[in-house]
């Protein structure tokens, strides 16, 4: 592919993977994220994602975001990261995320909010 649209399947070097729908006319999309790691006693689901790209039209190497509500716990993830691509046409997500655990009180606001790096590529 000579842009790199988000649309297909990747894994990250958690073993996590994502799908991601088809990306509308104004860079939208949706997907589904099953996380291979998660901090809670929960069972893991997959979870829906959201988010936007800038349009490959204009840029060869977007930028992206796009957030995970978790189906399985009252957490959240967003994701911002941009895609590259080597000279061989292989493709690389460099994100990092921001994932919100739900508190019982302001108080612990401090605390709620975990942030990390991820790498994604294609599964074929
Ligand atoms: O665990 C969770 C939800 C699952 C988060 C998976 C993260 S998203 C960034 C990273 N990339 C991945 O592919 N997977 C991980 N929520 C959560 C975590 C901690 C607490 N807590 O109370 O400590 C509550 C909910």
């Amino acid at each position: 592919a000579r842009k790199c649209v988000l649309s297909g399947l990747w894994k990250n070097e958690l073993g996590s993977n994502m799908t991601i729908s088809a990306v509308n006319t104004d860079g939208g999309f949706t997907g589904l994220y099953h996380t291979a790691v998660t901090a809670t006693d929960k069972h893991i689901r997959v979870s829906p994602l959201k988010g936007s790209q800038k349009p490959t039209n204009q840029r060869k190497q977007p930028t992206f975001g796009f957030t995970v509500s978790w189906t399985f716990s009252n957490s959240m993830t967003v994701f911002v990261g941009q895609c590259f691509m080597d000279d061989k046409g292989k493709e690389t997500l460099k994100t990092m995320w921001l994932l919100r655990e739900e508190v019982s009180s302001p108080g612990a606001d401090w605390k709620a909010t975990r942030v990390g790096t991820n790498i994604f590529t294609r599964i074929k």
